[in-house]
């Protein structure tokens, strides 16, 4: 699986490797969306096929569900699963505290409401991830098709208010028309470059009628998984307090390749 990887998805591949080794039979698993959980949703299906893994998966988007289906894991609703073990997920960027921006691929309010679900998230990320302040990656809202050019002015009005740096926002498109979300809403990306108080926005943000959720995840992520095109993860748990590393090694021969230390 990994001789022929470029080194950014050799990245996403070891912190997704490293990630699935939390998961184990009996467990409720929140499956994230983007394409590091995409690596993660694969490692997992090999466990099922290859070591009888047994879990049941809450999917954050249809293309994770169908991804997850394709490999072979159990999928089931949010409504059925009730609560989680464990959500593992990508992000767009995290910073010092785990806090993250989420909602590059548009699937933010899905991920929002099944990592809130969970007794822990887990992120999976390469170092490119990593940001001093949050906001140089356009921050993601969910907004109602009704009436989102009024909303679109609410929210630049609302930043302004704030002293937001920089205050233009961009629908999402894909080619000629708006992007549409799992939930049948569009994306607004707000250009902000920075974020000083993140908690303060995504409060903020939420109370303008039309806004369905952001991308901000404060307080949610439990464990940071880093991983390095050389092989090298970096664990981070913000709850222990604890950072761990580990080494994997590629192997020259093919597409295998072993854990060489814990
Ligand atoms: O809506 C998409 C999600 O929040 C993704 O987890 C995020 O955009 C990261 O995606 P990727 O792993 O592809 O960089």
């Amino acid at each position: 699986m990994s001789s022929d990887l470029s080194p950014i998805d050799r990245a996403k591949f070891v912190a997704a490797k490293r990630a699935a080794s939390y998961v184990h039979s009996g467990m409720k698993v929140g499956l994230g969306t983007g394409s590091t959980a995409a690596w993660l949703v694969r490692c997992l299906g090999e466990m099922v096929r290859d070591e009888g893994l047994r879990i049941q998966g809450v999917p954050t988007s249809t293309r994770t569900a169908q991804l997850a289906r394709d490999v072979g894991i159990e999928v089931i609703s949010l409504d059925e699963a009730k609560w989680l073990d464990l959500t593992i997920d990508g992000a767009d960027e995290y910073d010092v505290d785990l806090n993250l921006i989420k909602g590059g691929g548009g699937a933010l309010l899905q991920e929002k409401i099944v990592a809130t679900a969970s007794d822990q998230m887990m992120v999976i990320a390469d170092i490119s991830k990593q940001v001093g302040m949050l906001g140089a990656f356009p921050l993601p809202i969910e907004v109602i098709p009704f009436g989102w050019q009024t909303t679109k002015t609410l929210v630049e009005e609302t930043l302004i208010s704030l002293d937001v740096l920089g205050t233009s926002s961009t629908l999402r498109m894909n080619g000629d028309t708006p992007f549409v979300t799992d939930e049948g809403n569009h994306i607004l990306d707000l250009h902000l470059n920075r974020i000083g108080n993140a908690r303060q926005l995504s409060l903020v943000l939420n109370q303008i009628p039309g806004v369905v959720e952001n991308g901000l995840f404060i307080d949610i992520c439990d464990v940071l998984v880093i991983g390095s095109a050389d092989g090298k993860v970096e664990v981070r748990d913000i709850n222990k307090g604890s950072t761990e590393e580990i080494q994997f090694d590629f192997l020259d021969d093919g597409n295998i390749f072993i854990e060489a230390a814990d």
